[in-house]
Order: C-alpha cells, then sequence, then structure tokens
C-alpha cells in the first residue's frame, strides 16, 4: 500500500487471531485520512472492539502492517509506545476510570500528564464536566457515578487533551438519547477542530446524525465499504455524498 503524506492511520492486509483460534479480523486494508469521522458498525462479534484495540494499541495484529501518524507501530520499540498513545484519546468500552480519582481528576489526568499548569487546567476541566452535564458530580469518584455519567467522564478523558486520533468504542451505549446526541456533537466539534474520530456503534440510527460521516462495516471480521469512503481521500470539506444514510440503511452495498 502506498502510503500519503499526513494520513492518521494505513492498515495493509492486517488480520488478527487470539491465540490459535480462527481469525477474528481477515485482510484488512484501509486508510483512515485526516480530519474525517467514521463510523465502524457491524453485528455483535463482528470484530468491531478487535479492531479498535488494534488503533489504541493494546493489540499487536497477527500479520500485516499496520502505521500510525507515519510510522511503522509493528517494529516500533515498547518504550515509545507511551508517547505514542497520548496522541490518541480512547474511549473503552467498559471505561476504564481511575478508581480512586474523582470525576474532575480523571478528566484532568491527559492534561497533567501533558504538563499543563494546575492554573491553566482548571478552567478547561470544569468546562469540559460542564458539556457533559456532571458539573455536580465533579468531586464524585468513579464507584458512585451510574454507568452513564462515567462513560461521560471517560469521553471527557478522552477528548480534553484534543487528540489528533480519537477511538470510541459504543461511547453512547449508556446514556438517553439526549446525550447520546449531545456526546457526538461534542466528537464533531473536536472533529471540526482536526481531529479525526472513529466511532464503534451498534446504533445505526446515530449514523444518520453525522451528515459528513464516513461508513465502516464489519461482518465476520471483514471489512466493507459502502460508500467508498475507504478507497479515496474525502474531498475538502466534505465526503462522498451518500455517506451515512445509505450506508445505515445498507442502500449502497
Ligand atoms: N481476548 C479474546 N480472546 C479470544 N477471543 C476474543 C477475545 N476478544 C474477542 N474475541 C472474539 O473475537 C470476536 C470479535 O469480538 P469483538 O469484541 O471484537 O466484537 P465486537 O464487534 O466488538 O462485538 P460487540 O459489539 O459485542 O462488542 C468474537 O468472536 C469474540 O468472541
Amino acid at each position: 500500500m502506498s502510503e500519503r503524506q499526513g494520513d492518521i492511520v494505513t492498515f495493509d492486509n492486517v488480520g488478527l487471531r487470539y491465540g490459535t483460534d480462527p481469525e477474528v479480523l481477515r485482510n484488512l486494508s484501509f486508510t483512515l485520512y485526516p480530519g474525517s469521522f467514521y463510523f465502524l458498525t457491524g453485528a455483535s462479534g463482528a470484530g468491531k472492539t478487535s479492531l479498535l484495540k488494534l488503533l489504541y494499541l493494546s493489540q499487536r495484529p497477527s500479520r500485516g502492517a499496520i502505521r500510525m501518524f507515519g510510522k511503522d507501530i509493528i517494529t516500533m520499540p515498547r518504550e515509545d509506545l507511551p508517547a505514542f498513545r497520548r496522541r490518541l484519546g480512547t474511549v473503552f468500552q467498559d471505561f476504564r476510570l481511575i478508581d480512586h480519582l474523582s470525576a474532575f481528576d480523571n478528566v484532568a489526568l491527559p492534561l497533567r500528564i501533558a504538563g499543563v499548569r494546575e492554573d491553566d487546567l482548571q478552567k478547561p476541566v470544569a468546562d469540559m464536566l460542564d458539556w457533559v452535564g456532571l458539573t455536580h458530580r465533579a468531586d464524585a469518584v468513579p464507584a458512585t457515578l451510574s454507568g452513564g455519567e462515567q462513560q461521560r467522564v471517560a469521553i471527557a478523558r478522552a477528548v480534553i487533551g484534543r487528540p489528533e486520533l480519537l477511538v470510541a468504542d459504543e461511547p453512547t451505549g449508556n446514556v438517553d438519547p439526549e446525550m447520546a446526541l449531545k456526546l457526538l456533537r461534542l466528537f464533531e466539534a473536536l472533529n471540526r477542530l482536526g481531529t479525526t474520530v472513529i466511532v464503534a456503534t451498534h446504533d445505526v440510527h446515530l449514523l444518520k446524525k453525522v451528515p459528513n460521516s464516513l461508513i465502516m462495516r464489519l461482518d465476520k471480521g471483514r471489512l466493507f465499504d459502502p460508500t467508498g469512503a475507504l478507497r479515496f481521500p474525502p474531498r475538502p470539506g466534505g465526503t462522498p455524498a451518500s455517506g451515512a444514510a445509505a450506508a445505515a440503511t445498507g442502500s449502497a452495498e
């Protein structure tokens, strides 16, 4: 696969198996282009989380090549991984909040790791908690938060550092439709600031809510490209016309 300057991620014939089981991801070749917004869809067990694990570098592929931010991540020394991960924002399906830290401190974590001064992080963290509707829970530790509240803290933590790539696994699975829409708007706002976004979801209704999104559909470990989005770089200021709506209904496949 040829590499274009500035591509966020390229997969070239990637396969993944767990142990000696059959491959759960097969022959994945695609490019994520800077500044685009992707939805990753597919039935339960299709391999969405497995693909995201490859993207947030918690899993190495069994075969094939992956380049991220212009670097081959398969041959990259392990000690380089932490710095690399800081360029990613990740929303895990199981949230992975730090148990003994308050909601505020969980959200502040990426900024503290990045060396932002305490005076400078108070307002952005407070604003982010306000956006996700959790100002009144800022001092609460995760065990005392509902599932939906934990999910919102996890999202706030993932986006606050304005990562280059946001990887979100079912980020609206535990919230009501109104909050789901609000969180999508947050992802869109981040996307407009230049972050490439990939959101895994079962919820086909969500796809229609982001008009310029591109669709990746997994079926039994194989990737389908209903909008042609993965073969061609998106046009500046827009994406292939039929986009989300067609993919949501399967009409373009
Ligand atoms: N750690 C693991 N060890 C062995 N098999 C695994 C592991 N993780 C996932 N699998 C298997 O890989 C396949 C894909 O799972 P994955 O979680 O990636 O799918 P998914 O599309 O994210 O599903 P869901 O929507 O239910 O979260 C499934 O058959 C699953 O049982």
